[in-house]
């Protein structure tokens, strides 16, 4: 059977029970060698991160192992002092992995719905394929896509089975998934003194009440 790697990257800052919810139905549906999680380390159309990269590794080893998904943590784009793009990471994963092995990038509506701003967005599918979760608030539908995204999804729209076997150029569109939490959401009700309970793990809301993050 082909080996078969699935890559979710994120800002995570911090890690909430939506990038669990993604990664773990991408786990079930792929059913991949190899989960890996690739935090960014410049995320160059945010404004800015809140907290070290040290910080959101070490809220990502508990939010998976507290939710007993076995995950590697990649470390390349953290280790990269130039803007994160997708493109670069995708290009060592397949350099590494080789020409036959399935790559398979996760991502949510919302980035789909901005794809095209992505750093040479029509060539990440030379190297992996795309594995879209759905999110509440953003439209998968083509007609709700911008027109140069939506005809790529058209030539390229596969099922689960075919991303499993073949290496890269196909995208999946995972339309079940509806958790309705951001990182935003999360970072203001911190800040505002207010309860995360229901949108992060206990495990990671202990390590920022320790570690004092999101106070300001
Ligand atoms: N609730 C969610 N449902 C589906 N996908 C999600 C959800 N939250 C985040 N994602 C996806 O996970 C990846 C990493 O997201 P990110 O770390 O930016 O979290 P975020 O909640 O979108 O953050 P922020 O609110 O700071 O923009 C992206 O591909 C994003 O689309
Ligand atoms: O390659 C790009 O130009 C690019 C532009 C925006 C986002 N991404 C990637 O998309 C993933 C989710 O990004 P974000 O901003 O929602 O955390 C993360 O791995 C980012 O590095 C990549």
């Amino acid at each position: 059977m082909t080996f078969c790697v699935a890559l979710l990257g994120g800002s995570f800052d911090p890690v909430h029970h939506g990038h669990v919810a993604l990664a773990a139905l991408f786990e079930s549906l792929l059913k991949p060698d190899q989960l890996r999680i690739v935090p960014a380390g410049n995320p160059w159309q945010k404004s800015g991160l809140r907290t070290s990269a040290g910080d959101r590794i070490a809220m990502l080893e508990l939010a998976f192992q507290e939710a007993g998904l076995a995950v590697t943590i990649d470390l390349q784009e953290v280790g990269r002092a130039t803007p994160t793009y997708t493109i670069d990471t995708l290009r060592n994963v397949r350099a590494e992995l080789g020409p036959d092995a399935s790559i398979v990038f996760v991502l949510g509506a919302d980035q789909l719905q901005q794809l095209d701003t992505w750093r040479d967005w029509r060539h990440l599918f030379d190297y992996a394929h795309i594995g879209v979760g759905a999110r509440p608030g953003f439209d998968l539908a083509e007609a709700a896509l911008p027109a140069a995204v939506a005809e790529e999804l058209e030539k390229r729209r596969s099922g689960i089975a075919q991303l499993r076997s073949t290496p890269s150029g196909k995208v999946f569109l995972a339309e079940a998934l509806a958790v309705d939490i951001s990182a935003t959401e999360i970072r203001t009700a911190l800040q505002r003194g207010e309860q995360a309970n229901s949108l992060i793990s206990p495990v990671v809301l202990d390590y920022i009440q320790q570690h004092k993050l999101y106070k300001n």
